[in-house]
């Protein structure tokens, strides 16, 4: 009997002393570490709004998104949409400066649009400064543990292997191909318009411009196997649009014990995605082995280079190339596809709201290249004739900063670091609204909130008084490695429009940006399509 009561008392004890470990933990994780973050940034003079215990400033947030009223006004178009997305941000910004802290959950986050603070940024080292883990897990199913997601050595050798595929040489190889899949696009408005009654249509050009964009990279990733790529890329486009949620960002995601439909359905998706990838990975691979092929596109070359960097291959990849190879591939078109469309889309809805600067362009596309369709085709296929069109780069500087596609920057100390005079402890979140940091007045001058290309006609250097702050394409070891491909196909793709097309707004264009990931136009980019006389 002693002995039964002996027994129990200990495993009583043993129960009681893990209910407190796990108590502790809780303690710990959801307290007494934040508390004790905020009090090293307090202590250094920095502040924020008062997190409430367990939600952070979680309920603020919603508090303030849900009486914030989106006024959207048909006949005007303004261009300081920032506050109808994320209002907390701008609000918190007036009243602690630009620099505070804020909660979700225990997740502490800095952020941070001081200049110079930026160019701070700008320069750690990836080892210290990488990718938040919490925002990147959930769309593990879209870009695996590709670059976006990579960090430390992890990163420092997807980079060493994929960035190479998209610096200057490389792209200039691919012009060709960006050339010809826009003039075949192109054929479907000169139809269009040529059928019309009146010699106008009314396009959503961003939606059809992602079609052009998404083919774009599909021949440059597959080569002659494009139009299968272009199968995977549509379906890849579905995953994305199903891992749209906005509350991702602040990892305040409903939770359920059991698989949701949508998440069967992102699983689903990815399975079959996959195997169409790995399929045309084997393909080429039984080519290369055959010494049958002679494809230089970016699968053959992301192929290549992992077989050549093989020795300083981090030992999580040592067994999965076929893996390294599927989440680049997949992120290559999720980075790469809707962005570039975005900005083409973007810039056209502005210079319809800008006719001189249409004209303006126009003509610097005939002085540079002629008048004449295969003159112009030929022209833009030379790299050189694309660094003449300073008016179209000017546009797309302005258009890149009033709607750039990308809209936060985020980053997650990966080690306690110096940044500037603050010290930051590890495990903070640091954010940037790319938007914000492009419209401050005392940067860009009283006119932040105007078109005006004119502001970058000596540069980005010239633009404004600190250039460290016009980051559309990100910064430091984490900016974009597409930024040449990009602004490249942009320069061949806007030319090839513009000299055929003129634009106007629809009368049912509506001014709506929206955050979904990406800057999206919540009711499409509508415009009226004429021939150019
Ligand atoms: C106009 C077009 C584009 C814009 C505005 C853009 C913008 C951006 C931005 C803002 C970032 C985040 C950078 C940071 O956090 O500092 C980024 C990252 C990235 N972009 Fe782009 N991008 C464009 C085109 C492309 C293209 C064409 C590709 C590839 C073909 C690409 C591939 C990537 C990749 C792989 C990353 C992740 C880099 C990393 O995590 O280190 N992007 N881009």
């Amino acid at each position: 009997m002693a002995e039964g009561l002996q027994v129990a008392l200990i495993c009583w004890s043993v129960l009681l002393i893990g209910v407190l470990r796990v108590l502790f933990r809780l303690m710990k994780e959801m307290w007494l570490k934040p508390a004790r973050i905020r009090s090293v940034l307090w202590k250094q003079g920095i502040r924020g709004p008062p997190p409430s215990f367990i939600a952070g400033n979680v309920p603020e947030m919603q508090k303030i998104q849900s009486s914030n009223q989106k006024t959207s006004d048909a006949n005007h178009v303004h261009h300081n949409w920032v506050p109808s997305i994320f209002p907390y941000l701008q609000r918190w910004e007036q009243l602690y400066g630009p620099v505070y802290v804020y909660a979700t959950g225990s997740k502490q986050h800095l952020y941070v649009s001081d200049p110079k603070l930026l160019k701070e940024l700008k320069l750690q080292n990836y080892m210290d400064l990488g990718v938040p883990r919490y925002l990147s897990k959930p769309l593990q199913p879209l870009i695996g543990d590709s670059i976006i997601r990579a960090n430390g050595q992890d990163f420092a050798y997807q980079k060493k292997v994929i960035a190479p595929e998209f610096f200057l040489n490389k792209v200039k190889g691919m012009i060709c191909l960006m050339e010809a899949s826009a003039v075949t696009f192109l054929k479907t408005w000169e139809s269009r318009v040529l059928e019309s009654e009146e010699g106008v249509v009314d396009i959503k050009v961003d939606e059809e411009l992602k079609t052009l964009s998404a083919d774009i990279i599909s021949r440059a990733c597959f080569g002659s196997s494009y139009s299968q790529g272009n199968q995977i890329f549509a379906k890849i486009a579905i995953l994305q649009e199903a891992l749209s949620n906005p509350s991702l960002l602040f990892g305040f995601l409903n939770f359920s014990l059991f698989p949701t439909e949508s998440e069967k359905k992102i699983k689903s998706l990815r399975k079959e995605v996959d195997a169409l990838l790995l399929k045309l990975v084997r393909d080429r691979q039984k080519e290369s082995q055959s010494g049958g092929t002679s494809e230089k596109d970016l699968l053959q070359m992301i192929l290549q280079s992992a077989a050549n960097n093989s020795t300083d291959r981090p030992q999580q990849y040592m067994l999965k190339t076929d893996q390294f190879i599927l989440d680049n591939c997949r992120s290559i078109y999720f980075a790469g596809s809707e962005t570039t469309a975005l900005t083409a889309s973007w810039t056209l809805m502005l210079l319809a709201l800008h006719p001189e600067w249409q004209e303006r362009v126009r003509v610097e596309i005939a002085e540079v290249c002629g008048d004449d369709d295969d003159q112009l085709r030929q022209c833009l296929k030379d790299m050189d004739n694309l660094s003449k069109l300073k008016t179209l780069t000017m546009v797309i500087q302005e258009s890149l900063r009033l709607y750039g596609p990308g809209v936060i920057l985020a980053r997650e100390a990966l080690a306690k670091m110096k940044l500037g005079d603050f010290t930051v402890p590890e495990g903070v979140h640091i954010w940037t609204l790319i938007p914000t940091v492009h419209r401050d007045p005392e940067n860009w001058g009283p006119d932040a909130n105007e078109f005006k290309p004119e502001r970058f006609a000596n540069g980005v250097s010239e633009a404004c008084k600190y250039p460290q702050a016009y980051v559309p394409f990100g910064h430091g070891s984490r900016s974009c490695i597409g930024q040449t491909f990009g602004m490249v196909q942009l320069k061949i793709v806007l030319p090839l429009i513009l000299s055929k097309f003129s634009f106007s707004l629809s009368p049912n264009y509506q001014h709506s940006p929206v955050y979904k990931m990406l800057l999206l136009p919540e009711h499409g980019i509508r415009l009226l399509v004429r021939r150019v006389q």
